[in-house]
């Protein structure tokens, strides 16, 4: 119903991204982590569903590091058919599909997560995610039991005042950009 004005808004954020993460990413992404970091710490999240960055993303791996040595449990998206399931955080990664660097897989039950931070390409008016258009994380939440606090992160904003999100788009409970 919404394809055209969502896809249209997909490339035009993309374009944006794209520039950003040319010439002024060191700088957003400084910010970006320091915010993500204080969110998580001053709400004493210990079970974190993180994700391995591209390009265009923030850079979270500075993140998980500092995550990782105060003892918080990482885990991170495994792509696995039309959607993904999570694994912890471990070396090594390999590349995958899209480029995505993953670690390997693990058969392991994970904790239930009290917080996602999930990568966006836009945001619409109803703070609803924008995303790549495969619908991965709109599966992975609509799956998942129980509903953690989920967090959008992009280097900046790029939101639009018109609705253009589906019923099955995943909703905001907070943002935080450059
Ligand atoms: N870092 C990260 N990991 C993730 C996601 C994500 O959005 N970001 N996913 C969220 O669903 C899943 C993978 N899904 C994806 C589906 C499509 C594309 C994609 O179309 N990528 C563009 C390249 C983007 C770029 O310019 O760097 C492409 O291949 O054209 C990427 C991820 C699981 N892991
Ligand atoms: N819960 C669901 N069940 C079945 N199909 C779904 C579900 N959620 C999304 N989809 C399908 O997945 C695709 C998602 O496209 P959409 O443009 O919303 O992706 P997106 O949210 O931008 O991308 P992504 O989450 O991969 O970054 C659509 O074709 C949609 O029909």
């Amino acid at each position: 119903m919404n394809t055209n004005h969502k896809s249209d808004f997909r490339k035009l954020c993309m374009k944006r991204l794209r520039s950003t993460a040319l010439y002024s990413k060191y700088y957003k992404n400084k910010i970006v982590v320091k915010n993500l970091k204080e969110f998580i710490l001053k709400n004493e999240f210990q079970n974190i569903l993180l994700y391995i960055p591209l390009d265009i993303e923030v850079d979270t791996k500075p993140l998980i590091n500092i995550l990782r040595k105060m003892k918080k449990n990482i885990y991170v998206p495994y792509m696995k058919g039309d959607s993904f399931k999570i694994v912890k955080y471990r070396l090594p990664l390999k590349k995958k599909k899209f480029g995505i660097y993953e670690p390997n897989n693990s058969f392991l039950n994970p904790s239930r997560i009290d917080i996602a931070i999930v990568p966006v390409v836009g945001i619409d008016a109803l703070n609803k995610r924008i995303g790549y258009g495969k619908g991965m994380y709109d599966r992975f939440f609509y799956r998942l039991k129980y509903k953690p606090v989920i967090v959008f992160t992009q280097l900046i904003l790029c939101k639009s005042k018109e609705i253009l999100s589906d019923n099955y788009d995943i909703k905001a409970d907070f943002i935080i950009t450059g």
